[in-house]
């Protein structure tokens, strides 16, 4: 499904060179889970990033289905994760005034598509939220809130989540029925990739993909 080839990502602090990523070859297989596990710093974030379209890699190319996004305007970007990535972060960046409802529709506005209250009824009820829909984030737990999320990343229908470290903020409870919804979606056909600090959790993955200096250690 994502192929990196050779990627290399530097980041410039003043007169500071981080070299985040050097030389990562990597395949992300469609129906797979695979996590990402590594030490702080060992360029997680930025491959996700990078896997995502968030960012682009300063070397290197980034395949999707086999064509090459390099060269991509944004707006060609913007579209490929419109389409087909869901994103999930540890913060769960969802907005203060909205409901929970109206956090999942929001990528819909994003697309000023009409949100349909049936399938938002549908994906709330999915991550055990129905009871919750008019409730604001304040008034959530950090699970529910991550639920709220992990509807929000399926609204457009993605074929890919990435999630990075969607359990880092929860306890251990919450942290497991976060995993299981992940799973589950796994199961019925989404391609899921998941950074982790949590090893109980990355050993019940398809795949760990192990990151060390900016480089794919196993
Ligand atoms: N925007 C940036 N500008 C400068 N340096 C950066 C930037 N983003 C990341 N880095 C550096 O790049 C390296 C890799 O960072 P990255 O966030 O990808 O690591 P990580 O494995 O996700 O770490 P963690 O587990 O702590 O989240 C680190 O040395 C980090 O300080």
């Amino acid at each position: 499904m994502i192929r990196l080839q050779k990627v290399e990502k530097i980041y410039r602090r003043g007169a500071e060179t981080v070299r985040a990523l050097r030389g990562v070859d990597l395949e992300i297989h469609s129906g797979e889970f695979a996590a990402v596990t590594g030490p702080s710093g060992a360029g997680k974030t930025t491959l996700l990033h990078i896997v995502g379209c968030l960012d682009t890699p300063g070397r290197g190319e980034v395949l999707f289905d086999g064509v090459s996004v390099d060269g991509w305007t944004d707006k060609k970007l913007t579209r490929l994760r419109r389409e087909k990535i869901g994103f999930v972060f540890q913060q769960f960046y969802l907005i203060p005034g909205l409901s929970v409802a109206d956090n999942i529709a929001l990528p819909l506005l994003f697309r000023k598509q009409k949100p349909d209250k049936d399938r938002i009824a549908t994906l709330a009820r999915m991550v055990g939220l129905e009871n919750r829909t008019r409730h604001v984030p304040a008034a959530l737990s950090g699970g529910e809130m991550q639920r709220t999320a992990i509807a929000r990343a399926l609204v457009n229908r993605p074929e890919i989540i990435l999630a990075d470290e969607p359990t880092g903020n929860l306890d251990s409870k919450n942290s497991e029925k976060i995993f299981d919804i992940l799973k589950g979606l796994n199961r019925s056909g989404l391609t899921v990739l998941m950074i982790t600090h949590n090893a109980n959790l990355a050993a019940r993955a398809d795949r760990i993909i192990r990151i060390k200096d900016g480089m794919v250690e196993a």
